[in-house]
């Protein structure tokens, strides 16, 4: 057996700050990298063109990364099951190294990668990467995992937070007959997204890979991220970090980004920009309850939290969801925010939560339609965030005053209130007056004039209908 240690890189496409990275750097200086293409995750029917194209651009430049440090990352196109612990037999490496991560498939996937390398005689070790606490860490007095954020919260931050590991630098590579032998166990070329049968020509949000991620850190740190509390509510203000792919598929370290948080606020000078600061950290510890959800309740990626939820009477019209998809309601905050994620992959999270609640309060549709589209959309889609933002929407998630409903135009009026995000996405209201615009009041010779649909349903009568339905349930 050599001395070679083979990296499976998954949700951690970057060789900086990288937890398994490091410590497997540790076990050899012989290592090379490998990411598995996975047919069962690829097949899926909720994968969206952008979140893969965005993907593959993060491997070419991890790939990259792995030439600059002396060594490669591999590729397989196949059942990591079978494809992993091949590939490690192939080399005879000496043990095959990852990061853990919280989603029920992945679990069981690992498990039976781990269970076949071992029988082959290949070490496994696992490490905790993409949280800044891993899901064990942060219990209630109890001993219980947490149903609430706010308790959470606390707790959660309270606990000191580990630094940023090493980066990769100067490795051993494989030799020629290892190369062989990698291309004989069915390493390839890394395929575009569209080979994998994914197209997205639309320009992605933000540039894939770790340096643009490092940037776009930076820049957030130094310039917006002391205005955030004030800013992050408005969907027509670049207010946010825009770094929810890069978290998602790791292409940042998630210690980078909180000492970077930490730097910002230790410089900045007032409370309102301390504040602020806190307040963008909540974020992070909000994916990070939902990370720790996800783990412990496996279940939630299948259905609701709140068992009465079961028997919720969806009224699931396939006219009104559709008109839904396609910003095509006549209520223009959620059609603007429709096409902005048709059209970006990417929707602003104050307008997440409008048009979630509109699917599930107002068209009374099944919450889970609308988490599966997304997941179809969304360049940043993670189930953990995804399933946890629709079930708090849906009022059927770990929320301690579940009944939240959203009145579209009041949103509007306070979030967008000259309407110029609104007429960003839908150009057709361009010369609408903005008080029609915002409130969704359009009078009809408008309307005709400018081919926008009437409202699909009126939002008064079916939040009492939802309520009615609601109470039923209790
Ligand atoms: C219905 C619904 C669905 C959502 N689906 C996703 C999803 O698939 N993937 C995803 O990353 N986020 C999701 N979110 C959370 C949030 O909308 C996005 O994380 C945010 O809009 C991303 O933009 P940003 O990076 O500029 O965020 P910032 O405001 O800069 O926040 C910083 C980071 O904190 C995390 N974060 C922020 N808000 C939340 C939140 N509410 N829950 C969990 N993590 C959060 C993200 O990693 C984000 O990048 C969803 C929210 C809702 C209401």
């Amino acid at each position: 057996m050599s001395n070679l240690i083979l990296f499976w890189h998954r949700r951690d496409l970057r060789i900086s700050d990288n937890v398994g990275l490091a410590a497997a750097f540790e076990l050899s200086p012989k290592l090379v990298g490998v990411f598995c293409l996975d047919p069962i995750i690829l097949e899926r029917d909720d994968i969206a063109p952008a979140r893969v194209t965005y993907m593959i651009g993060c491997l070419e430049q991890l790939q990259q990364s792995y030439r600059q440090a002396g060594s490669q990352l591999l590729i397989l196109h196949q059942d990591p099951r079978q494809g992993i612990p091949n590939l490690a037999a192939a080399l005879e490496a000496k043990a095959v190294c990852w990061n853990w991560d919280v989603e029920p498939y992945s679990k069981e996937r690992d498990q039976a990668v781990a269970a076949a390398l071992k029988e082959k005689g290949i070490a496994v070790y696992n490490y905790w990467d993409q949280l800044l606490h891993a899901p064990g860490e942060i219990f209630t007095k109890s001993g219980n995992p947490y149903t609430v954020y706010t308790p959470f919260w606390k707790n959660w931050q309270g606990q000191s937070k580990a630094e940023p590991v090493a980066t990769l630098t100067r490795v051993e590579s494989l030799t020629e007959i290892e190369q062989d032998h990698a291309l004989a166990a069915g390493v390839r070329d890394l395929p575009s997204a569209k080979d994998l049968g994914y197209l997205w020509d639309n320009e992605l949000l933000v540039a894939p890979g770790e340096k643009v991620a490092q940037e776009i850190l930076e820049e957030f740190c130094d310039r917006t991220i002391g205005d955030y509390q004030e800013q992050r509510n408005f969907p027509g203000v670049d207010g946010t970090s825009k770094l929810s792919a890069a978290l998602k598929f790791g292409v940042i370290g998630i210690r980078t980004v909180w000492q970077a948080a930490q730097n910002a606020y230790n410089l900045s000078r007032s409370d309102e920009a301390r504040q602020s600061i806190q307040t963008w950290q909540q974020e992070l510890g909000w994916r990070e309850f939902y990370q720790h959800a996800m783990y412990f309740f496996p279940e939630l990626a299948q259905g609701p939290y709140r068992q009465k939820f079961q028997d919720f009477p969806w009224e699931n019209n396939p006219e009104f969801f559709q008109a839904w998809c396609e910003g095509k309601t006549g209520y223009p905050i959620v059609d603007a925010a429709m096409r902005q994620l048709n059209q970006t992959g990417w929707m602003h999270n104050r307008c997440r939560m409008i048009v979630a609640s509109f699917l599930t309060k107002d068209l009374i549709i099944n919450w889970q339609w609308g988490e599966k589209y997304f997941m179809q959309r969304l360049w940043d889609g993670d189930l953990s965030a995804n399933n946890g933002g629709w079930q708090w929407s849906a009022s059927s998630g770990m929320d301690p005053k579940p009944l939240r409903i959203f009145n579209p135009a009041s949103q509007a009026k306070k979030f967008d209130p000259d309407g110029e995000y609104i007429r960003e996405w839908l150009p057709e209201l361009s010369s609408v007056d903005t008080e029609y615009v915002v409130t969704g009041k359009i009078p009809e010779s408008d309307r005709e004039m400018c081919g926008y649909p009437a409202p699909i349903v009126d939002h008064n009568q079916q939040q009492r209908r939802f309520k009615e339905l609601y109470k039923e349930l209790q």
